[in-house]
Formats: structure tokens, C-alpha cells, sequence
């Protein structure tokens, strides 16, 4: 291969274009750019800068191909105009002359680009037209399809049609076929793919296949944890993350009930949190708005919850947490493939550590046990639940922890209002009306007849449950490896 730069001269009309690739971006300098897309017929063109000159990250570059002889079309997913947090496709249309040149200088071009990453990748898509307000359909179709297109990458699309359709999808899915699967939903949809590949027979293997979260629910938290408060709900930037990024491990919580276990890998609530969350159905048409406004609500009612909380605590100093968080943060990212998970080491199935919840608990394992009524206690694996709620803020993707938040009974209208405004931002975990720790486990059993408990949005049985979080066991593909910054340095 030659080295950096790699540079093709090309034409846009009547215009010599020099097209200059370093290994870190493609430059250029366009004449007219918005003329140049009005001939190809390609998607408006995004921001230019007065002089035309373009830079464009490798990450952005999707696709180039050399169309009709003459045409060399370079797909890319770059900010839009006048909108630095929310990105589009764009491409860009010359004309070259040499057809062989152009070829080989692509061919370089995408070597680099995807030297990383497999290219033309075959996903599995599942789209829930009825998650969140309803505008899943649109969301693929107007804007991820075409993106996937532009990438040169193949697709088998479902529309579900019923709850628990991803999950029976999950549970059949022929997974040599695919290298992702992706789903155009909110979190529950999610959930179903999970616990569906979990419950397979050959889970050790099926497990192993990435995940993409395209944002189309009410919530949305992977698709925040992922890419943060200001790009979460955009949809190229996710499908950018889908085409672009690698395996990431990610750990899931086993929950024991009774005789059952299920997965869980945003969370876990009792009380507040799982009344906001269950309860707010009728608030659906509200979009993101309905949680707070239902959380608002009922922190003023000051409802509490009795329950038996048992947890193994790994670190209940929120500075010591901050602190970890802040170090974690500085050491390389580690990739699914770089690491054994906990299915890997010999076993097909997972290993309670610490028991299940009809098992007694071992002293010898640490556990503190507390009985009180609650304002809402919830364990997290992601730091956002939905847009403007990092209620986890230390979650991290794969430290075999949960983070466990604890509202007490007497938190008070006013504190409790000013922990929700909190919320938006993690600050609330400062608040010394709060406790927010890092446990191996933890195990719950309600002291009322019934009520809420909800597992990623889930209704769940109002009973006794445990929860132990496994390393890597599955993986979520990712640009950056983490997920975005969720507490200040
Ligand atoms: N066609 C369908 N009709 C009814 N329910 C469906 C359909 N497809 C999927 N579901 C169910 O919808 C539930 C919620 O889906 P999804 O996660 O997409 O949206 P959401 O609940 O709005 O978002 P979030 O989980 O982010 O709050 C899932 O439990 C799934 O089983």
C-alpha cells in the first residue's frame, strides 16, 4: 500500500478538486458544493465553509464507489449544517477521469478507513413501529436506512408485531448469518433480544453477538449511555456507532425470582422509580417529558415503600466512586475480543456467585442487611435512563458491579424535588439525602401486597428478587469503547 497522503485529483464541473487523504481525515476543497450535489441528486449537502475547504474525520467516511465510469461517490455521516451534536449523511459526487487510478486510490482510502472494523456488514434489524410515540418506521426508513445503504451494508428487516416478538426473533435467529443485531426501539425491545439470546441453547455463543440501539422508545438509555445527552435521541450518530463501531462488552445483571431468571441491563427499580416508570403509560404521548413529570408528581405525594434490602457493598463512598470513575476513565478501553466474559471460562451457563434468591445468604459473602421503607432504591448498569436523567452516573459498562441508588423515607418535598433536578445532571448523587453504592449483589423482598417493580421498563412480579451483575456478557458496538462522560473530571 502507499503511504500518507493518499491524494486523487477529480472534477467537480468545470473545477480540479484535490482530494487528500492523511490517514486521520479527507480534505478538500470544493467550488460549489451545493451545485455538485443538485447534479448527483444526493441528499443535501451539509456545512461548507465559505472557501468550500472539507474536512471529513475517517470515522465519517461510510462508503466510496466509482458509479457509471465516470463518477466517484464518497458516503459520508458528518454534522449538520448549523448542528454540531446532530449528524446526516452527505455525499459527495466527482467526476474522475482515470478509472483505474480512482479505483486503487478508494481502495486505499477504505482499507485504512475499515482497517478496524468489518466492511459491509449483514445485520439483523428489528423495528417496534409502536415504541416511544410511534415513529420507529420513520426513523429507519428516513433516516438509518439510507444510511446503511450509503455503507454498502445488507440488512434483514422485521417489523415486530406483538411483545415478546423480538424475543421469540432473538431466541430462532440464525446467528452465523449476522454480525449485529440492531434494533429501531426503545429499551424493551432490547431487553426481549437479550433475555431471547440468553435462553437459547447454544447462549454461549449467541450471546457473543453485538447489539446496536438505534433510538426509537420513550426512553432510550442505552442509545444515551452511549453517546450522551446531546447526541442520544439522533439517529445518524447512533447508526454511525452501528456501521463504525466494535464489540464492546457490556455486563449483564442477572435477576433470580422464585424459580426464574431473566437478564436486565439498564434497571432495576422498586418504589419511586418503578411507580414513574409503570405508571406512567397513560403519559406515553409526552415522549421523554412523561418521566419527569410523573417522577415530579410523586415526589410530592412523599410515598414510601417497606421493603428488606440485602446488598455485598464494594464501595459506599460516593468520593471514593468519583474518584474510581475519573481513574477508569484515563485506562485504554478493553474490546469484546479482548477479553474472556464470565460464559467463557469453561461453563455454558451462568454461575451464581452469591446464590439465588431462594437460597439463604452466606454471611461469608459480606451481605449488610437493612429493613426500612423507602423513598425508591434502584440498581443501574447505564448512567442515562432517558434524555435529561443520569441516574446512574458511575455505571460502568463492564466492572462486574451495579450501582445501587437508595432514596430514604425521609427525604422531604423539597430535597426530593431538588435530587430530581439532580438527576439530570448525576449530581444528585452528592446529595447527602441520597446513598449511592457500588455492590457485587443485592437482593430485595417487598413488605407490601402489591406495587411496582420494574426490570429495564418491565413489569415484574411484586416478590422477592436478587440481582448479581456478570462480566461481558454481552457486547454493544461502540465508536468510542465507554460510554460517554456522565461525571465531571
Ligand atoms: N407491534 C407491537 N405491538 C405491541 N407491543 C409491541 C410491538 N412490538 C414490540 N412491542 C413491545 O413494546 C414494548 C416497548 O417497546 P420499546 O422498547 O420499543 O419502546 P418504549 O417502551 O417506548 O421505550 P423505552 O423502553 O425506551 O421506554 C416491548 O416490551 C415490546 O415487547
Amino acid at each position: 500500500m502507499s503511504s500518507f497522503p493518499f491524494v486523487l485529483i477529480v472534477h467537480e464541473g468545470s473545477h480540479q478538486v484535490e482530494l487528500n487523504y492523511n490517514g486521520q481525515q479527507l480534505e478538500f476543497e470544493t467550488s460549489d458544493v451545493e451545485d455538485s450535489n443538485q447534479s448527483s441528486g444526493c441528499l443535501p449537502c451539509g456545512p461548507s465553509t465559505a472557501s468550500g475547504f472539507r474536512s471529513i474525520k475517517t470515522i465519517e467516511i461510510l462508503n466510496i464507489k466509482i458509479e457509471q465510469e465516470f463518477s466517484l461517490v464518497i458516503s459520508t455521516c458528518v454534522s449538520k449544517k448549523g448542528l454540531k451534536h446532530e449528524a446526516e449523511l452527505e455525499i459527495f459526487d466527482f467526476q474522475i477521469k482515470d478509472q483505474a487510478l480512482a479505483s486503487q486510490w478508494a481502495t486505499n482510502v477504505l482499507n485504512h478507513v475499515y482497517k478496524d472494523v468489518k466492511r459491509a456488514r449483514h445485520y439483523k434489524v428489528l423495528v417496534n413501529p409502536f415504541g416511544g410515540q410511534g415513529h420507529a418506521k420513520r426513523i429507519w426508513e428516513n433516516t438509518a436506512e439510507p444510511l446503511f445503504r450509503a455503507a454498502g451494508c445488507t440488512y434483514d428487516l422485521t417489523y415486530t408485531t406483538h411483545r415478546f416478538h423480538a424475543k421469540e426473533i432473538a431466541k430462532d435467529l440464525d446467528i452465523r448469518k449476522y454480525d449485529a443485531i440492531v434494533s429501531v426501539s426503545g429499551d424493551g425491545v432490547l431487553h426481549e433480544v437479550i433475555n431471547g439470546l440468553m435462553e437459547r441453547p447454544d447462549a454461549v455463543v449467541a450471546h457473543k453477538l453485538p447489539l446496536g440501539a438505534i433510538p426509537g422508545g420513550s426512553g432510550n438509555a442505552l442509545s444515551f449511555s452511549l453517546l450522551g445527552e446531546d447526541h442520544g435521541s439522533h439517529v445518524a450518530n447512533a447508526v454511525l456507532g452501528i456501521l463504525k463501531g466494535k464489540a464492546m462488552p457490556v455486563d449483564l445483571c442477572s435477576v433470580t425470582q422464585g424459580q426464574n431468571r431473566f437478564f436486565s441491563f439498564v434497571l432495576q427499580s422498586f418504589g419511586l422509580i418503578a411507580d414513574v416508570d409503570l405508571g406512567s403509560e397513560h403519559l406515553r404521548w409526552m415522549g421523554d417529558a412523561r418521566f419527569t413529570v410523573s417522577a415530579v408528581g410523586k415526589v410530592l405525594s412523599q410515598t414510601t415503600y417497606p421493603c428488606e434490602l440485602s446488598y455485598i457493598p464494594e464501595e459506599a463512598n460516593i468520593d471514593k466512586i468519583h474518584r474510581e470513575y475519573n481513574s477508569h476513565r484515563r485506562e485504554p478501553v478493553v474490546w469484546a475480543d479482548q477479553t474472556h466474559d464470565e460464559m467463557d471460562q469453561n461453563h455454558a451457563t451462568i454461575v451464581d456467585r452469591f446464590g439465588r434468591i431462594t437460597d439463604p445468604i452466606k454471611e461469608t459473602d459480606g451481605w449488610i442487611t437493612e429493613q426500612d421503607h423507602y423513598a425508591t432504591i434502584v440498581g443501574g448498569k447505564l448512567p442515562w435512563i432517558s434524555k435529561g436523567s443520569v441516574s446512574h452516573p458511575a455505571a460502568q459498562p463492564n466492572d462486574g458491579l451495579v450501582d445501587l441508588l437508595i432514596f430514604p423515607k425521609d427525604i422531604g418535598r423539597v430535597a426530593g424535588l431538588q435530587v430530581m433536578i439532580g438527576v439530570e445532571t448525576g449530581e444528585h448523587v452528592f446529595s447527602e439525602k441520597v446513598r449511592y453504592l457500588k455492590v457485587k449483589a443485592y437482593r430485595l423482598t417487598p413488605q407490601r401486597q402489591a406495587g411496582y417493580i420494574s426490570m429495564d421498563g418491565e413489569h415484574t412480579p411484586y416478590e422477592p428478587f436478587q440481582v448479581e451483575a456478570h462480566r461481558g456478557l454481552i457486547s454493544v458496538l461502540s465508536i468510542e469503547g465507554r460510554y460517554a462522560r456522565s461525571m465531571k473530571e
